[in-house]
């Protein structure tokens, strides 16, 4: 202030009015206003505001200023000057060299606890000298623009939090400028330090995925061409790695220039990248599933057709209906059965069949009411054929009938059938008949004769046990009756004919050997036994026949051995160990009375039973002469062509033949007729029968034997020569025992003396 300021005020009264108006005008100034003298500091004038602020309602004139300020204006008061205390304050402010004029920012402690921000603004008053003779200091209260500063600081610090805390990149942009800034998380995405990325367009478009390019940028540049208010787009970005995330960027325009072009934008950057793997991968999985369905239809629609197909290729009328009995479908063969196409009936219910007559009772609706399968007999009125129907139902998931499926069998058609049917089984009869005369000419060729209904019987039963591969039949009837050729015709129709028919006559040989044959021995079983062991005929008959002839002269040691093997399925080799399974079938043959020679305790009963199963008893020839006349030619035929003859039967003979009751056996039969052959055919059969003198004759008389030879000699070939000529009518040792009136071991013996044995056997393959 100088001279111009102070002008000089001549009247007192003048001095008084001015200071007046001086006071009106300090207390109309918004500021507080305080003026202080130099030097003793005390306060000269202060205004209303300077008391409001320092919350002082007397007069402070006359105060010092250590007083206003801090005795009476407040406890505390700080400079922002740097921390100098009071003293040092007052003396620094208040000092006569010290005018310059100073600008502070404190606090105002008021006395009843209120605190002030102030900004004070402090002015020496100079004199004439330019000495300071005052202070005025003039104070603002900035405790408003202080606190809205410090909300804002808060505000900005919670900001900044967000942002930091925030999962997406936030980024504003300045779009003339093209700066940008980037929020720590924005660079975080994408693998760069805070501050690392430049927040300008440039880096941006050379981080965009190639194939997102060009669509990224064009909806960037249409939001500021179409001056659009939003954006959004999903893209990928470049990682720093090289590797690419997805994006989804949203952004407003924050601020536009006068002709509404965005200038200013903010926005976000969400990190997508899972979500769209998720999508992509939700993508594969859709579209192999739309493969999928689609080849599961085309299936579907394949299965249909064939269904359909099947539906109409049906001869049978099959209808279909769903659980409230309406007609779902029905096939060509049902359309044709009603005479209605199946379009006018889809839909209909049972009951409209009903009404319109086609029917006269409904299956389905008895299916619906009973829920069971019902098969019943239907007319088709207007078609006047009737009908078996079955109605089935078939159930869902919940027990409810969700389909009935009727089916219809026209019974015209199952009569036909049944007619066809009897016919066939008139033909096969007839084929069956035609087959038993075939069977019948087999016969023949096998050399079986059999005219009378006995013997024919007997074949008929035998044939019918080797088609069921019966494993024991018993054969029995007297000496010579043809058992061992049936038991031959038995295996020759079964099944196992191509594997062997071994025949054993068990009277032929003692029983030690016996037992060696049947069941076969180890090495050294037994003194005479062969060298390396032997397989008995049970094994020999593997797969075949073990026909064992004269059963009945079997020693009861080896009757036992015998049911045991019949039983186990298995031998034992004399001297084995372990036992040999058999597969083979057993017939046996004999012409003794089984069940008498089982009462005099000569055959076990249980072997018996276990024979008896399946029995051929042969009729003897004296019991069928019928079949006398057809053996006589046959044998004539066979030794006619054996010994190259001629011979023939006259018509008288032929007669006589047929109803002849030949006392004989056949072997004795086929013996007279090869007899009358062989001699030539100078006697005719009727000769033949009429003497038994030849009969007696031919087998008895001997041969001459040379008078050259020794007793022993003519002993032996005349022994020879009897054991022959019995072994051509006998077929056992018991018989030719009877017949030569010696024992049954002397005959074995000489038999096996004159190497005869094998005669026995050989007789039954003749
Ligand atoms: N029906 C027949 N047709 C043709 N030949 C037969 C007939 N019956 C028996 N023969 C013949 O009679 C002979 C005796 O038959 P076979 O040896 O089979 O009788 P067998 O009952 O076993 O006698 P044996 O009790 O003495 O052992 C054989 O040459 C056989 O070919």
């Amino acid at each position: 202030m100088g001279d111009k300021t102070l002008p000089d005020y001549e009247s007192e009264n003048e001095i008084i009015e001015l200071n007046r108006v001086l006071h009106n005008a300090m207390s109309q100034v918004p500021v507080g206003v305080v003026v202080t003298r130099i030097g003793e500091r005390r306060v000269l004038v202060a205004n209303s505001e300077f008391h409001r602020i320092m919350g002082i309602s007397g007069s402070l004139i006359n105060n010092t200023l250590k007083d206003a300020f801090f005795d009476i204006g407040g406890k505390c008061f700080y400079p922002d000057s740097g921390g100098i205390n009071e003293e040092q304050f007052v003396h620094h402010l208040m000092s006569r060299n010290h005018y310059i004029a100073r600008e502070y920012e404190a606090q105002i402690h008021q006395p009843g606890g209120k605190q002030l921000n102030v900004l004070m603004y402090s002015s020496p008053v100079l004199d004439d000298k330019k000495e300071a003779i005052a202070m005025v200091t003039i104070v603002q209260d900035i405790t408003r623009i202080k606190q809205k500063e410090e909300a804002q600081l808060r505000k900005n610090a919670h900001l900044e939090y967000a942002l930091s805390a925030t999962v997406d990149g936030l980024w504003d942009w300045d779009i003339p400028e093209d700066k940008g800034f980037l929020s720590p998380r924005y660079s975080e995405i994408y693998g760069y330090e805070e501050g690392e990325l430049p927040g300008d367009i440039k880096k941006w478009a050379q981080m965009l995925h190639p194939d997102d390019k060009s669509q990224a940028l064009k909806r960037l540049v249409n939001i500021i061409k179409e001056k659009k208010e939003t954006y959004q787009s999903e893209y990928r970005l470049r990682q720093k790695d090289g590797n690419y995330r997805w994006i989804r960027s949203r952004a407003i325009v924050t601020e536009k220039d006068e002709n509404g072009v965005p200038v200013k934008m903010v926005g976000t950057h969400q990190d997508i990248t899972r979500e769209m793997e998720l999508k992509q991968a939700q993508k594969r999985i859709n579209q192999k599933l739309a493969i999928e369905v689609k080849r599961q239809t085309k299936n579907l629609e394949t299965t249909n057709q064939q269904l359909e197909t099947i539906l109409n290729e049906s001869s049978e009328s099959i209808w279909v209906f769903d659980g409230q009995g309406i007609v779902i479908t029905l096939n060509r063969a049902a359309e044709k059965s009603i005479g209605c196409k199946a379009q006018e009936m889809v839909g209909l219910s049972y009951q409209i069949l009903l009404d319109r007559g086609h029917i006269n009772e409904s299956v389905t609706e008895r299916v619906l009411k009973e829920k069971k399968q019902i098969s019943m007999m239907q007319r088709l009125i207007k078609q006047h054929r009737d009908l078996l129907i079955t109605g089935t139902p078939v159930f869902d998931d919940y027990g409810q009938i969700s389909m009935v499926i009727v089916n219809e069998r026209d019974l015209t058609q199952l009569n036909h059938l049944k007619r066809e049917l009897e016919s066939q089984r008139h033909i096969n009869r007839r084929f069956q008949d035609e087959l038993t005369k075939l069977n019948m000419m087999e016969l023949k060729k096998q050399k079986i004769i059999a005219v009378s209904g006995e013997m024919r019987e007997i074949l008929s039963t035998a044939l019918k046990l080797s088609e069921l591969n019966i494993s024991n039949i018993l054969i029995l009837g007297e000496s010579g009756t043809g058992k061992g050729l049936l038991a031959k015709f038995v295996h020759n129709n079964g099944s196992r004919k191509q594997n062997p028919f071994v025949q054993i006559n068990c009277a032929a040989l003692p029983e030690t050997l016996l037992e060696a044959e049947l069941f076969g021995y180890e090495k050294g079983a037994f003194t005479g036994a062969s060298e390396k062991g032997k397989i008995g005929l049970f094994e020999m008959a593997k797969g075949g026949t073990l026909f064992l002839d004269e059963i009945g002269e079997l020693s009861m040691t080896v009757q036992a051995k015998l049911l045991k093997s019949l039983e186990d399925k298995e031998v034992m080799h004399l001297g084995g160990l372990k036992p040999v399974k058999i597969d083979c079938n057993i017939i046996a043959a004999t012409n003794l009375d089984l069940e008498k020679a089982v009462k005099d305790g000569l055959f076990r009963q249980d072997l018996y039973y276990r024979l008896n199963v399946f029995t051929l008893k042969i009729v003897p020839l004296r019991r069928r002469p019928e079949d006398v006349m057809a053996l006589s030619r046959f044998f004539l035929e066979q030794y006619n062509k054996e010994f190259d003859m001629a011979c023939t039967f006259e018509q008288l003979e032929l007669d006589k033949l047929r109803c002849y009751k030949f006392p004989g056996n056949v072997r004795e039969l086929q013996n007279v007729i090869k007899k009358a052959v062989v001699m030539g055919g100078a006697n005719t059969i009727n000769e033949l029968l009429n003497n038994k003198k030849l009969l007696k004759d031919g087998i008895h008389s001997p041969k001459s034997i040379p008078p050259s030879q020794s007793l022993a000699q003519r002993v032996m070939a005349v022994e020879r020569e009897m054991l022959l000529q019995a072994l051509e009518t006998c077929a056992s040792t018991r018989s030719l025992a009877a017949f030569l009136k010696t024992s049954q071991t002397s005959v074995v013996r000489k038999l096996r003396k004159h190497g005869l044995t094998h005669h026995l056997n050989r007789k039954k393959d003749d």
